[in-house]
């Protein structure tokens, strides 16, 4: 073609190769942008699972460098972070203890329970989500809360977080006794209804020592499986090369330093619900609280 080609043929070959090219460019734009919103709406870009649901974990550490966060804070011997990292393990808590709790979680969420997808009970200063709003379920429901709070679960909660803090100190290299439990201490129910307030947007990335202020390190007791009572709600950690999870599964804790080494996230959940409790601890004994009781 080309040279020999009539003028009148020169043209109509120029007007089909801008075609196929214009064609070729809207579908590339569509393509792009289909991946990119899928990217977007999906975040499907989770690169490696640390614990799967379906695998019973003995123990697994995964060393990650200290922030700078424990260097402008009051140092603890024997306590503040020198080694950073997060674990998981399913064999410190056994299937009947989570089972337990979860009946209590049930039980003491079943009381109230937020309007948007995020209720949680606070064991130690008894906030109790209801509505939009919150309130001291100690107080509100008054002997009442007996019925559904027994000494024998209270037993419980110190039998688990005892556990819990042994495995924190023998994987951290640090003194079980230098460790105490701080503020917040909660169950926390999750499931899809659309949030109302803030306080239901659980899914936002955070440092739990910003958001808590006293945490050193944070543990999750799962009381509940994903995939099989609940889709979406895989913990994050949000590292700079990779998102890594851990999928919650009932009886699995979860710890790790809770300074911007572990930036992490909750995905949101999107069918089913998902309960969990967190035990956190501090070194600094100004932030110690006992364990949850009667108030
Ligand atoms: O429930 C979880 O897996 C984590 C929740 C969390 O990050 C938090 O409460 O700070
Ligand atoms: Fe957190």
């Amino acid at each position: 073609m080309g040279v020999l080609c009539p003028k009148k043929n020169r043209g109509r070959t120029r007007w089909k190769s801008l075609l196929i090219w214009g064609v070729f460019g809207v579908t590339l734009g569509l393509v792009s942008g289909y991946f990119l919103w899928g990217d977007l709406i999906t975040d499907n870009s989770v690169t490696e699972v640390l614990a799967a649901q379906r695998d019973t974990v003995e123990h697994r550490f995964f060393q990650v460098p200290c922030s700078q966060d424990y260097e402008s804070l009051k140092h603890f011997e024997a306590c503040t972070p020198r080694k950073c990292g997060r674990a998981m393990t399913d064999s410190v808590i056994t299937l009947q203890e989570a089972q337990k709790m979860r009946r209590l979680a049930e039980a003491g969420l079943s009381l109230g329970g937020s309007d948007g997808g995020a209720s949680i009970l606070d064991l130690h200063s008894g906030a109790l989500s209801m509505g939009k709003k919150f309130v001291n379920m100690y107080r509100f429901f008054g002997e009442k809360i007996k019925d559904v709070m027994s000494e024998e679960d209270f037993e419980l909660y110190r039998e688990v977080r005892l556990k819990i803090q042994h495995e924190i100190a023998r994987t951290f290299n640090i003194s079980v006794s230098s460790l105490h439990l701080t503020k917040p201490t909660f169950f926390s129910r999750m499931n899809s209804s659309e949030a109302k307030t803030s306080h239901d947007e659980y899914w936002h990335p955070h440092i739990d020592k910003v958001t808590y202020g006293s945490f050193d390190y944070t543990s999750l007791l799962y009381l509940s499986d994903y995939s099989q009572d609940f889709g979406g709600g895989r913990f994050v950690f949000i590292d700079e090369s990779a998102n890594r999870t851990v999928e919650p599964r009932t009886g699995r804790v979860s710890f790790f330093t809770s300074g911007s080494e572990n930036l992490h996230r909750v995905e949101k959940v999107n069918w089913g619900t998902r309960y969990a409790i967190t035990i956190s601890f501090t070194c600094d004994p100004e932030h110690a609280i006992g364990d949850p009781s009667w108030t």
